[in-house]
């Protein structure tokens, strides 16, 4: 039978990557994107402007809105203090089922929960049913018409700690413009936009970092 593309990018992750090493499965999955198939994972030119940004946040709880493979889930993951902790929302089962198996390869079970099901139904639960205070650091990489209202729910749950930052992929390619408009224009949002091009492409592309000011 047919495998499927996150299906093939898991395997390119068994045959090239050592087991318990983060950065050889994010090298995998970049080799293969780039040489065999594409696939929407941040990617190596978008990965390196995600690793400055966590690096100099030094996150100790992390959300992340849409897993797909865990490309981004793991990229970030391995950059992470000993005891900060991953949370990451994905509601397609068949991806999450690779991202788990993508996440355990690079031996980061035990800083990543991964928790099935669409934003808008998990975010207002993350408090009492994952202990979560506030995060640190956002990166939505999921709907891309999701990431306005998301962000507003973040915010009405009380889920954003004052300085904590929202890193949002693809403000270009697909695109983000009410977000974009709205985080540019708020008081409570000091925003910048990281350029750079759609993975694997040389298509424009972008990361866009705001930081709350509470
Ligand atoms: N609410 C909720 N809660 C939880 C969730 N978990 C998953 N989802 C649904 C997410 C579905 C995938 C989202 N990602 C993208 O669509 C995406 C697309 C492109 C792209 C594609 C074609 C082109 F020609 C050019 C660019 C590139 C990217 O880097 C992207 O990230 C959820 N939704
Ligand atoms: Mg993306």
């Amino acid at each position: 039978t047919q495998s499927t593309r996150p299906q093939r990018i898991l395997g390119a992750v068994q045959q090239n990557a050592t087991r318990g090493d983060p950065r050889s499965v994010v090298r995998a999955i970049d080799q293969y994107c780039r040489s065999q198939e594409w696939a929407m994972n941040v990617g190596d030119e978008k990965g390196c402007i995600l690793d400055s940004v966590v690096s100099e946040v030094n996150p100790s709880t992390v959300l992340e809105l849409g897993t797909y493979c865990g490309y981004s889930t793991v990229r970030i993951a391995s950059l992470l203090p000993p005891h900060a902790k991953l949370i990451t929302l994905e509601f397609n089962p068949k991806f999450a089922v690779i991202a788990r198996q993508v996440i355990a390869w690079a031996g980061l079970e035990d800083k990543i929960q991964l928790v099935e099901g669409s934003s808008g139904d998990l975010i207002p639960k993350l408090k009492e049913q994952f202990g979560v205070k506030a995060f640190d650091l956002v990166f939505l990489d999921h709907w891309k018409d999701r990431y306005l209202p998301d962000t507003k729910l973040i915010e009405e749950c009380g889920l954003l700690r004052k300085g904590g930052v929202l890193l949002a992929d693809n403000v270009i390619c697909p695109g983000a413009p009410e977000y974009l408009e709205f985080v540019r224009s708020s008081p409570r949002y000091e925003s910048q936009y990281f350029k750079s091009h759609l993975e694997y492409t040389k298509v424009e592309d972008g990361l866009e970092k705001s930081v709350f000011l509470g």
